[in-house]
C-alpha cells in the first residue's frame, strides 16, 4: 500500500486579504510559516521520503519548511498548481463585479467545462492532479511521499477519488496547512486503487487556520 500525504500551503498575504491567487502568488504570512513548521513537527516521524510541491512560491516555501523537518529534499511538480483562475486572479473576493461573480459561479456550480475567461476548467485541473498523484506509484517501493498543493486543487483531487463531481470540492473545507491522506491499495473490501484515509486534519495547528479565502 502506498500512503500519500496531501498538505495545503500555509496562510498567505492574499489568503488573509481575501484576494484570489490561482496561479498568481503571494508570500506566506508569519502565521503561514508557523503553520508549516507545525506540519513539519507533525509529520517528521512518519517516514516521509519525498516532499513534492507545486512550483508556486507559497507551496515551495511551505514544502521547504516541511522537508527540512523530515530531512528530505523538495521536488517541484507544476501539475500540483492551483486552478488557473484567469482574469479573476489578484482580484479581491469582496470586490468582484456582477460579471466577475457570474464567471466565478459558473466555475464552481458544475457547469460542464465552466471556466473563468483565460482560466482552466475543473476537469482539466482534475486530470493533471490525478496524473501528479499517479506519478507517485512509480516511486521506489517503500516510499512515502508528501505533496504540497492548494485548496481547490486538493479538494478536486479528493472529491474525484471519492467519485464525486469535481465541483463537490466546494463542500470540503481544506484549511491552510491541513493534512489529508490518500492510500493506493488492493483490498478485498474497499474499492481498488486510491481511497481517502483523512481529509482536512488541522489537529496539529495551535491556532485557527483560514479556509480558502475564509469562506
Ligand atoms: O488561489 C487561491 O486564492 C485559493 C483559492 O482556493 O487557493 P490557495 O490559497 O490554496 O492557493
Amino acid at each position: 500500500m502506498l500512503q500519500v500525504y496531501l498538505v495545503r500551503h500555509g496562510e498567505t498575504v492574499w489568503n488573509a486579504e481575501r484576494r484570489i491567487q490561482g496561479q498568481s502568488d503571494s508570500p506566506l504570512t508569519e502565521k503561514g510559516e508557523q503553520q508549516a513548521h507545525q506540519v513539519g513537527e507533525r509529520v517528521k516521524h512518519l517516514g516521509i521520503t519525498h516532499v513534492i510541491a507545486s512550483d508556486l512560491g507559497r507551496t515551495q516555501r511551505t514544502a521547504e519548511i516541511i522537508a527540512d523537518a523530515c530531512g528530505c529534499a523538495v521536488t517541484l511538480e507544476p501539475r500540483l498548481r492551483e486552478l488557473n483562475m484567469g482574469v479573476l486572479e489578484k482580484r479581491p473576493l469582496d470586490g468582484l463585479t456582477e460579471e466577475e461573480e457570474r464567471w466565478r459561479r459558473t466555475l464552481v456550480d458544475g457547469t460542464e467545462n465552466g471556466r473563468i475567461p483565460q482560466g482552466e476548467s475543473m476537469a482539466e485541473m482534475a486530470a493533471r492532479m490525478h496524473e501528479a498523484l499517479n506519478a507517485c506509484l512509480a516511486l521506489p517501493a517503500g516510499s512515502r511521499p508528501l505533496l504540497v498543493s492548494h485548496g481547490m486543487a486538493l479538494g478536486v483531487l479528493i472529491s474525484t477519488i471519492l467519485g464525486l463531481p469535481a465541483h463537490a470540492e466546494r463542500r470540503l473545507r481544506l484549511r491552510n496547512c491541513s493534512i489529508s491522506r490518500v492510500d493506493h491499495q488492493h483490498s478485498a473490501w474497499l474499492a481498488e486503487g486510491w481511497v481517502v484515509e483523512t481529509a482536512g486534519d488541522i489537529s496539529h495547528l495551535d491556532a485557527p487556520a483560514l479556509d480558502e479565502l475564509q469562506r
